[in-house]
């Protein structure tokens, strides 16, 4: 079954007189396993249509099905569902770990004997051992982050929404973090990421989803978007410098000879001549040059605005 669907959602805010469609038209859909990258600019659409997700909007149009019930219909909707919404204020700061994780278990739905069992494999599974009895306030960011992303799990939803999940972690934080997402998603559920640090949704994700100004402008698996933006240029670099003669038998081609010890070459034909000019010089390596998801999110997001 399909973990997330959510078809043609609009919605428009009436804020003083003036109407401000927010998100218009947006599907998004979210297989079990499956981490949905869900990115856009300041002001595109991306929190309301969360919220419509999460049962917290009701859309103006359009619907949304988790593992195929209607949060905005069927409440039991939202036991399939777990979220880290707005940082982590989805725990309490007062409680310690292990009453956060029984209490919530317990409001989604859990006996008080299956919200400690599954609490305490989580708070085991996440390091929190030492710190179960420890106040949240008194954890460090990084602890209250995994503890945030344990207690959206821990009534074992189908579907995790993730909203900046590394934001303000250091380096050890965000691996720990960007870990456990991924393990999360070999459990088999569905994760809908959103965030501003493009290199971890390029990291987690198996698909992007790009929204500008309310409506969906890319949809792809992250690895045939950045093979589509990914040009077919190479830089080679050689042991040894070039000659005169190679120089100029190079440039001949059309590739650009950047240094004595390194061409730049568009296409893979002109690769293989250049190749054939170089020899017998032993050739260091050749890169491919590669896109990154920044670079392609801006590309879009300013063609986007620009048409
Ligand atoms: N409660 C509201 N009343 C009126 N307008 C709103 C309300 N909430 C959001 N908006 C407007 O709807 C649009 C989309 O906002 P939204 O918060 O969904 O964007 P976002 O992509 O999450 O932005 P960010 O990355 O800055 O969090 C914006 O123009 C915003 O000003």
């Amino acid at each position: 079954m399909i973990a997330l669907e959510a078809y043609n959602l609009s919605k428009t805010y009436r804020d003083r007189g003036k109407q401000i469609q927010a998100v218009r038209d947006v599907s998004l859909t979210i297989k079990p396993g499956e981490v949905l990258a869900f990115l856009g600019p300041n002001g595109a659409g991306k929190t309301t249509t969360i919220k419509m997700i999460a049962g917290l909007i009701r859309p103006d149009s359009g619907f949304v099905k988790i593992a195929g019930s209607d949060p905005h219909r069927d409440p039991c909707a939202l036991k399939l569902l777990g979220a880290v919404l707005e940082g982590n204020r989805n725990v309490y700061w007062r409680l310690s770990p292990e009453e956060n994780l029984e209490y919530f278990g317990m409001l989604r739905g859990l006996d008080q004997r299956q919200a400690k069992r599954y609490g305490r494999s989580l708070l085991e599974r996440f390091g929190l051992m030492d710190k179960r009895r420890s106040p949240v306030q008194a954890l460090s960011r990084g602890m209250q982050q995994k503890l945030a992303i344990a207690v959206a799990l821990v009534h074992q939803p189908q579907l995790l929404l993730l909203d900046e999940p590394t934001l303000g972690l250091d380096v050890e934080a965000t691996e720990n973090v960007k870990a456990l997402v991924r393990e999360i998603a070999e459990e088999g559920r569905a994760i809908l990421l959103t965030t501003h640090q493009l290199d971890i949704a390029e990291q987690l994700s198996d698909r992007v989803a790009i929204i500008q100004a309310g409506e969906i402008i890319a949809e792809e698996p992250t690895r045939e978007l950045i093979r589509q933006f990914s040009g077919s240029a190479y830089t080679i670099e050689l042991e040894s410098p070039l000659d005169a003669k190679q120089s100029q038998a190079i440039a001949a081609l059309g590739a650009v000879v950047e240094t004595e010890q390194t061409v730049y070459v568009q296409g893979a034909e002109t690769l293989y001549q250049v190749f054939a000019i170089l020899q017998p010089l032993p050739i260091l390596r050749v890169k491919k040059d590669q896109a990154d998801l920044t670079g392609i999110f801006l590309k879009l997001v300013r063609e986007g605005r620009d048409a």
